[in-house]
């Protein structure tokens, strides 16, 4: 019956650790006591390995992942005084302060008890050992174990978050037709696992379509993680991305989870990738390719399942044969390519996102609502947005509080008129002009004056689309 219990909960534990089961590490020189706990711990569906000398234990802790390990105290050295124990114990502590060990011992002394707790044991347990006690105390420390790994991954997950303010999921204005296929795209790419590279202009909302995929694939429960790879220096790229152990360097106290460890499972966007040092490039690769890689000071291999998204403003191929970006690296990252537009190139979005960010903003400065002038509209389809949706949203956030009244003006804008494109029809002379011209004329006007939206334009002129066409096919539009 107890057996049967405690099955059923290395199940669970089995089911939590992602169904890999729960894996434990037995040291005793005794070896009628380690074929008993072999036993007694795979009818329990652990996954157990059992050695015999302290070294084994400090040697495979390097290189596997342990859920718990229980060491006996007393070995061939010295049998009974337990030092032998407690210096194996110190040392699995120096390389792994987070594993759990039990300690266990047939000679048994208070001091010696206190002396194992002191040195950061978590449980004990004599010999000769009850079953059922024996499993409840690994299971709880399984848990435990678990539970703490949870939280150290959470709090870094937290500080990044908070430093990066990544994931926010935005609403996203896409109008124009280019950028309607664009999104319709992405959501069908969203559920491959394919990795994805997206490139464009400074604040095209390269960031921000990468999220959206996340946020339509079937990852979309893991995290999400950014890095800007502009950001991270050269000696610290292998430390952030990979991770490190405790000591690994003569500043590091404490073991540091890293960006690819944080997103396992989930999606790892790696933003400004074109300013990824050569030096590093084949570190990445290895990843890319593998699905694995050690953490600084450790021999220790970890598995990845994860969705790499980059983004770059840069022209990769052209680095590629320029030797600053390699190309088998590239050939990783871009299994599928997507060029967000420029804001010029989608100028039906622009007054759309204009009024999106006017009532964002208001709403956050807590003003009232402002509309647009007709003059204000057209300045901003015209102009040239070499900064794109970011320019455009500082652009709009400045006009709210330079604007005296309920609408935005030209002038509150901040837009010098060099940088306008203009498009409006050459002036005509009413006197002079044939009557095909100013047909021509006022379509052109039209057409410019409703961002080239020919429902609204057609509608405005009281042709039929037929009628619309014929004449955009005779004067050349
Ligand atoms: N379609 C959109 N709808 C609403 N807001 C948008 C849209 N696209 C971009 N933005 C906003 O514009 C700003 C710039 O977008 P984002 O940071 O995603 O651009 P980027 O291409 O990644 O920029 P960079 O190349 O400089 O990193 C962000 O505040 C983003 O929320």
């Amino acid at each position: 019956m107890a057996n049967k219990h405690f099955g059923l909960f290395a199940k669970q534990v089995e089911e939590q650790m992602n169904k890999q089961p729960a894996s434990i590490l037995i040291a005793d020189d005794d070896s009628n006591v380690l074929m008993a706990l072999k036993l007694l711990l795979k009818a329990e569906n652990f996954d157990v390995t059992a050695v015999d000398k302290p070294f084994d234990v400090l040697q495979l802790i390097e290189r596997k992942n342990f859920s718990c390990v229980i060491i006996d105290l007393n070995y061939h050295r010295d049998t009974t005084s337990g030092h032998e124990g407690l210096e194996l114990l110190t040392a699995i502590k120096k390389r792994d302060e987070h594993l759990p060990v039990i300690v266990m011992t047939g000679f048994s002394s208070i001091d010696i008890v206190v002396e194992a707790m002191k040195l950061g044991a978590v449980d004990f347990v004599q010999k000769p050992w009850k079953n059922i006690e024996l499993i409840g105390k690994i299971q709880a420390q399984i848990t435990i174990g678990e539970l703490a790994q949870k939280g150290s991954r959470l709090a870094q997950e937290n500080a990044l978050l908070k430093s990066e303010g990544q994931l926010k999921r935005q609403h996203i204005v896409a109008d124009s037709a280019n950028m309607k296929a664009l999104l319709t795209q992405i959501e069908l790419l969203a559920k491959s696992d394919m990795n994805i590279l997206f490139t464009g202009e400074n604040g095209t909302g390269k960031s921000m379509l990468a999220s959206y995929l996340h946020h339509c694939s079937t990852r979309n429960e893991q995290p999400f993680l950014s890095v800007n790879m502009g950001a991270i220096t050269e000696t610290l790229f292998e430390s952030e991305m990979f991770g490190h152990v405790k000591g690994a360097f003569t500043d590091s106290k404490e073991a540091r989870i890293g960006r690819f460890e944080l997103a396992d499972n989930g999606t790892l966007f790696l933003d400004e990738i074109a300013n990824i040092p050569l030096s590093q490039q084949a570190k990445l690769l290895r990843v890319l390719e593998e699905r694995q890689f050690e953490k600084v000071g450790s021999a220790k291999t970890q598995q990845l399942n994860i969705r790499i998204v980059s983004a770059t403003n840069a022209d990769l191929s052209l680095m590629v044969e320029q030797h600053q970006f390699r190309q088998d690296l590239l050939y990783r990252l871009n299994t599928v390519e997507i060029n967000i537009p420029s804001l010029r190139e989608r100028k039906q979005d622009i007054i759309p996102l204009a009024e999106y960010f006017s009532e964002h903003f208001c709403e956050k400065y807590r003003i009232e609502n402002k509309t647009f002038s007709d003059k204000t509209k057209d300045v901003l389809v015209n102009y040239t947005w070499p900064g794109n949706i970011r320019e455009l949203s500082h652009i709009i956030e400045r006009a709210m509080f330079l604007s005296q009244n309920d609408q935005i003006e030209v002038s509150d804008l901040g837009i010098s008129g060099v940088e306008v494109i203009d498009n409006s029809p050459e002036p005509l002379s009413l006197n002079s002009a044939s009557l095909d011209e100013i047909e021509a004329y006022f379509i052109k006007q039209r057409l410019e004056r409703f961002n080239h939206n020919v429902q609204e334009t057609i509608e405005s002129l009281g042709l039929s689309r037929s009628a619309y066409y014929r004449r955009i096919e005779k004067y050349k539009l």
